[in-house]
């Protein structure tokens, strides 16, 4: 559909007034957009049903936020991958309604729209693209081996001197991986931990 390719409808899986779970804006209240579309397809997603983006109506902007401007003053724009659209005219409207805009992203698509707080999470199986990495105001690296924090170390040499650095278990592997990420950590004091705490407080 042209007004997807556009930019100016949105295939809209949920949207959803919680607390920021992870990272350096946790524990506070936002109002989460998730966009569907990912052919990233990292094994161990947790929204795999955000995907494939056909499933997920295409919802006009000016309606998803009308509805957001209801419930916050922060908006975390999340997917699947939002950067797989054109995040102009969403971020647009949304910068006009006054809304701090973050966004969950992993970087394997060009850089769209204007962005109060880029949280970057890359994936080894398709790398971020441009140089989203000097924007990122967060790097927050899933942790489900133990490789995985070499490419966290990959990834941090790429972000700018303020980028906030963060390790997050892998939610099925946490037990074994926690105690990994601590010691690294301790060890490695420039990093952070992030948990996954909304899934702890049963909230979405
Ligand atoms: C579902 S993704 C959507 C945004 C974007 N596609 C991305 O990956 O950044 C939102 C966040 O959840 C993280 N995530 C997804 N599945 C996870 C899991 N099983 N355990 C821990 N974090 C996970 C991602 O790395 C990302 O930081
Ligand atoms: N509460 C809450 N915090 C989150 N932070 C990032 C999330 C995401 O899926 O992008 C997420 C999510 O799904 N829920
Ligand atoms: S990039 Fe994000 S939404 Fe896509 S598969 Fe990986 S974790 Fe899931
Ligand atoms: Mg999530």
């Amino acid at each position: 559909m042209d007004q997807v390719e556009a930019g100016t409808m949105l295939p809209l899986m949920e949207a959803f007034y919680t607390i920021q779970g992870e990272g350096f804006h946790k524990g506070t209240a936002a109002y989460f957009i998730r966009v569907g579309g990912c052919d990233v397809g990292c094994h161990w997603c947790d929204v795999k049903e955000s995907w494939n983006a056909t499933l997920h109506p295409p919802t006009g902007i000016d309606e998803i936020v009308t509805e957001a401007r209801r419930y916050s003053n922060t908006i975390v724009i999340t997917g699947g991958e939002p950067l797989t659209w054109d995040m102009g005219p969403l971020t647009s409207s949304l910068k006009q309604a006054g809304i701090a805009i973050h966004i969950e992203t992993s970087g394997a698509y060009p850089l769209t729209g204007q962005w109060d707080w880029i949280c970057l999470s890359p994936k080894k199986n398709m790398l971020p693209v441009g140089d989203i990495h000097k924007n990122a105001h967060e790097l927050k690296v899933i942790v489900y081996n133990k490789h995985d924090l070499k490419f966290a170390e990959e990834q941090a040499a790429q972000v700018s001197p303020e980028c906030m650095l963060y390790l997050q278990p892998e939610w099925s592997v946490r037990e074994k991986v926690t105690p990994m990420i601590v010691d690294y950590v301790m060890e490695n004091p420039r990093w952070r931990v992030s948990l996954q705490t909304h899934k702890y407080l049963n909230i979405p």
